[in-house]
């Protein structure tokens, strides 16, 4: 780990009995970076963020190295007290499942208020109480849900209120695991914005965990190819998009429908550089052609998109989980 590494995952091995799983996997995460890993289903994704969280079921068994920024011990081999104490802190976590995340049994504005409570980032309850009302106004949900309890709430609010709870404590890193897979898809636009503007305001590093591409090609810098169980590519992924040179790389992206990858390598800016990205998901079979002329009737279904914006938007998607619109940082808009 170099010493400005958020995360630095040195040599990770995963198994169950004599079958390896996962295979001297090594990852780092700069400050405020934003690093994606993709591969296909049962490739060592989960695992892999599993292993960094210490939540791997008891029968699997991780060995290497697992450093995070200001933690003085390896995460592997730490025990529960000391994970518990981490998670939640410095390190935080969204899956794919919100309900799994929440209690059933609690109010909305309780279980903010206690994720800052237990880890003592919040004096009092009422001060809690105060912050839990200004993380839901941060994930563009309504101050009277604060009393609602998860079952009253749609799957979407349910993951803004679960993304609320990983961002309260500001943690240095924040592991995504398909958030928006399970959700409708007229909402994973806004909870992938969601994620992304909570990661940039609070300079925290991202680690994000995906089968989309363009999902990536949006939101992150760099990005790590998982394949049986093993890292076989890695890098810019605007280098990673456009000259992948492992086959089963070239291979995901020829199936994938990706039409444009940031010239950049990410759509998104740095943490602290102040602009924001504007997406709009929208649900339908992914057009051939990246760019939309002036008038196309794709173009004129993102709402970013009238006649008067000053700049081209660019598209890109997947047929799974419709197409994103992206106008690049700073862009004025009409
Ligand atoms: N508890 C377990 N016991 C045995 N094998 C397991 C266990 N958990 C995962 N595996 C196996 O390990 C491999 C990697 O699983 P993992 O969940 O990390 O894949 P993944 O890349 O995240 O897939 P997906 O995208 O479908 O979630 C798979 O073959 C899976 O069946």
């Amino acid at each position: 780990m170099t010493s400005s590494d958020v995360l630095s995952v040195q040599g990770l091995n995963v198994s169950v009995g004599d079958t390896q799983l996962v295979s001297d996997v090594d990852l780092t995460v700069g400050p405020g970076e934003r690093v994606g890993l993709i591969g296909e289903s049962g490739s060592g994704k989960s695992l892999t963020a599993l292993s960094i969280l210490g939540l791997l079921p008891d029968d699997v068994v991780p060995s290497g190295s697992v450093r995070l920024t200001g933690i003085g011990h390896d995460l592997i081999g730490a025990d529960e007290r000391a994970l518990s104490r981490i998670r939640g802190r410095d390190l935080a976590m969204v899956f794919q499942e919100p309900m799994t995340a929440l209690n059933p049994t609690m109010r909305i504005g309780d279980q903010i208020a206690e994720s800052m409570l237990i880890h003592h980032t919040q004096p009092t309850r009422t001060a809690a109480r105060t912050a839990a009302a200004a993380l839901l106004d941060r994930v563009q949900l309504p101050p009277d849900l604060l009393r609602a309890y998860p079952h009253q709430l749609s799957g979407g609010q349910r993951q803004r209120i679960v993304l609320a709870i990983a961002l309260a404590n500001d943690p240095a890193l924040l592991i995504c695991d398909e958030p928006t897979t399970a959700l409708d898809v007229t909402v994973q636009a806004l909870v992938l914005d969601l994620i992304l503007q909570g990661v940039l305001a609070r300079s925290s590093a991202l680690l994000f965990i995906t089968h989309d591409l363009a999902v990536v090609a949006t939101i992150c810098e760099r990005v790590l190819v998982m394949y049986g169980g093993r890292v076989v590519e890695s890098g810019p992924v605007h280098q990673i998009f456009t000259t992948p040179r492992h086959r089963y790389t070239q291979g995901l992206l020829a199936a994938s429908n990706l039409d444009n990858v940031p010239a950049s390598g990410s759509a998104a800016p740095r943490a602290g550089t102040g602009s924001r990205p504007r997406l709009t998901t929208i649900p339908g079979t992914v057009p051939a052609a990246g760019h939309f002329p002036s008038g196309c009737v794709f173009r004129n279904r993102c709402p970013h998109a009238t006649d008067r914006c000053a700049t081209t938007p660019t598209w890109s998607g997947t047929s799974t989980s419709g197409y994103a619109c992206h106008h690049p940082a700073g862009a004025p808009h009409a």
